[in-house]
């Protein structure tokens, strides 16, 4: 596939090189990051549409700021490639993603352009505010570069999350000189939902552009003082520049906009006119398109949101074979089925529709599948008031994502004994999205909660049965974790029974050591028992199922009778092994001197690489079971001996 032509982004190292360029050569300098971008993601897979949707935001940004000692946020930070190939990126940004190369996201280990890293959403607005505080309280930065202006670009997604309000509270408070782009597309992953979506489209229908266009062209012409010292003039122009936005004003934000967000000329004279008069918090509100000049994004449901690789010219995108349905697929199916029966059983995402698997479900059951955008905490509270008033809530949300939710997992579900069902999608390792994406703590925070129910499915056959006893669990909390992609393969059961509560399973008798599996990891640990008894050792393999309450008899009863017992989990330290070891102490076990080790994800942060790459750095894989049995056992010095 040919690259595309772009004599002018060749010169561009860094936005510095920007400053030769004519206004007219900045809006064909973004027809050719445009180019490069598709060229790229083309290439690499990864996040399309939102990174398309900014690029003249991109290039007028750089143009007019100066980063890095200006600091320019991304929100959630998934369109931020544009803005890694204009600072000094662009020789790397076909690595976007893999193992070794760039991050889907921005990082400020990866560079001095990215004050600051994101992933999740909504933080933009306070981290910002946070660089503006330390400015004017004479920091440096930690990088000691000053800090200049703070900038941040939020989605209108992300504004339906409170953290977001609750920054512009805080700066007009604090009355900082600030900037907020908010760049509004009126798209999420999916269309977004609620009121504050609904209020953005009023501003928006209620504003020509071309009006706007002169009145920015005139503020760029004619405004005389900064536009908070009572310079009438100054703000009687702003004030054509404004149509609206009432609800920033009274949070003491000056409003601007809305304006055409792929408008390079309104754009640079906007930018302009803001950086040479803002002296509080300033909300520019710039209306985009996601997925803006490729034709297949923009034409998507989800407006190209994320992507695996494609063809660039035909948009067509590479399949991966698939061997068995998707864990959330078998998720919602089986969750729709139980609905059919139980009008009780209700469903809510926080703005992941189809990432969760729920859209069937919200689309057969209007009155009672909820998207709530993108705002988990309240997605959980808003559960635990439907058990309270009855419902079975089945709250369905991304392991690092229910993390948002934690304080209202604690105070508002677990104190109260309300029967929430959580269903844990993207537990453990997730891939090309890295360390943010990685679903890792959720059975350590939860497994400690009093009352609650744990359970991590080994397989899709195994899911279906723990959706069917969460729904059936009305005594208290119940979770349920599955992982990212695809199933194992194995049959369904025809008619899925619940599950006994706090009740594991054999599945593979031996005796010597034992691997006691959690989730994911039981067919790896099943292998590696295929690999021991090829040497002679003859390993049990147990599926706990349960992290909460944890299946005492089969544990007891695997420690009394194997001299060794080792823990295998996809999920990060202070989880099941650790209630596993607590048990063990507490009953003596170790006194009689079973010998006892826990394989959990490592004690740090793992970066975006392939599946198989990540089990490798963590140790999770087969060889990684067998070679920790063969340790445990102390096999070589058995050898040795013999
Ligand atoms: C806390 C959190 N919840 C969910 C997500 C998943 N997510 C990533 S991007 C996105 C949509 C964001 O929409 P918007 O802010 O409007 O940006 P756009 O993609 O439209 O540019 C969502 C829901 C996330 N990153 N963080
Ligand atoms: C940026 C973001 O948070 C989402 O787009 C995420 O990358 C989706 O991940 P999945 O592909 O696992 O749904
Ligand atoms: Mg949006």
């Amino acid at each position: 596939m040919s690259r595309p032509s772009t004599p002018l982004l060749d010169r561009i190292r860094t936005p510095a090189d920007m400053a030769e360029l004519s206004d007219s050569d900045l809006r064909h300098l973004a027809d050719e990051l445009r180019a490069e971008t598709i060229s790229a993601v083309s290439e690499t897979g990864g996040h399309l549409g939102a990174g398309l949707g900014v690029i003249e935001l991109t290039v007028a940004l750089h143009a007019i700021f100066d980063a890095p000692r200006d600091r320019l946020i991304w929100d959630v930070s998934h369109q931020a490639y544009p803005h890694k190939i204009l600072t000094g990126r662009r020789d790397r940004i076909r690595t976007l993603r893999q193992e070794g190369g760039l991050s889907g996201f921005t990082k400020r280990a990866e560079s001095v352009f990215d004050p600051f890293g994101a992933a999740h959403s909504s933080t933009s607005i306070s981290a910002a505010l946070g660089y503006a505080a330390a400015r004017d309280l004479g920091g440096r930065g930690i990088d000691d570069a000053g800090i200049g202006d703070c900038i941040a670009v939020i989605g209108d997604g992300a504004m339906s999350a409170g953290m977001a309000y609750e920054a512009m509270n805080n700066a007009g408070h604090l009355d900082k000189r600030l900037i907020v782009i908010l760049n509004d597309n009126e798209m999420s992953i999916a269309p977004p939902v609620g009121a504050m979506s609904s209020y953005l489209s009023r501003l928006y229908a209620g504003a020509p552009f071309q009006e706007l266009k002169s009145a920015a062209k005139e503020a760029v012409n004619f405004l005389p003082g900064p536009f908070r010292e009572g310079a009438k003039r100054a703000k009687d122009v702003l004030k054509h520049m404004a149509v609206g936005g009432t609800l920033f004003e009274e949070l003491g934000f000056s409003y601007v906009g809305p304006i055409d967000g792929h408008d390079m000329e309104q754009l640079l004279a906007v930018l302009r006119t803001v950086k040479s008069r803002a002296d509080g918090p300033v909300l520019i509100h710039a209306i985009t398109k996601k997925g803006k000049g490729y034709a297949p994004a923009e034409s998507a449901a989800d407006r190209g949101h994320a992507t695996t690789k494609f063809d660039a010219v035909t948009g067509e995108k590479s399949k991966a074979k698939s061997n068995a349905p998707s864990y959330t697929s078998v998720f919602a199916k089986a969750l729709t089925g139980l609905a059919e029966e139980d009008k009780r059983i209700c469903a809510v995402t926080a703005a992941m529709p189809d990432g969760t698997g729920l859209s069937g479900f919200l689309e057969r059951f209007a009155d009672r599948g909820f998207d709530v955008g993108i705002a988990e905490q309240h997605a959980v509270t808003f559960a635990a008031g439907l058990a309270a008033g009855g419902m079975r809530p089945f709250c369905a949300l991304y392991s690092t994502f229910l993390q948002r939710g934690y304080d209202q997992v604690v105070h508002d579900v677990a104190i109260q004994r309300l029967p929430v069902r959580f269903a844990i999608d993207r537990a453990g390792l997730v891939g090309a999205d890295g360390a943010t994406h990685a679903g890792a703590f959720d059975v350590a925070y939860l497994s400690n909660l009093p009352g609650f129910v744990v359970m991590a499915a080994a397989d899709e056959a195994e899911l279906v049965r723990m959706v069917a006893t969460a729904a059936a669990h009305d005594e208290g909390p119940i979770a349920f974790r599955f992982p990212r992609g695809e199933g194992v393969g194995v049959e369904m059961p025809a008619d899925p029974q619940p599950l006994e509560i706090g009740k594991g399973r054999i599945v593979r008798e031996g005796r010597g050591v034992a691997l006691l599996s959690l989730g994911t990891r039981l067919q790896p640990a099943l292998k590696a028992a295929e690999a021991l008894a090829a040497r002679g050792i003859e390993a049990t393999v147990a599926d706990a199922r349960f992290a909460k309450p944890l299946d005492r008899e089969m544990i007891l009863g695997l420690a009394r009778d194997h001299d060794a017992l080792i823990t295998i989990e996809e999920g990060a330290v202070g989880g099941f092994g650790s209630h596993v070891a607590q048990l063990l102490a507490d009953e003596g076990a170790f006194d009689a001197g079973l010998k006892f080790r826990m394989m959990t994800l490592p004690d740090s942060f793992i970066d975006q690489a392939s599946m198989e790459a990540m089990y490798r750095v963590a140790k999770l894989g087969a060889e990684d079971i067998e070679a920790k049995a063969l340790e445990v056992l102390d096999v070589a010095a058995i050898e040795r001996r013999a």
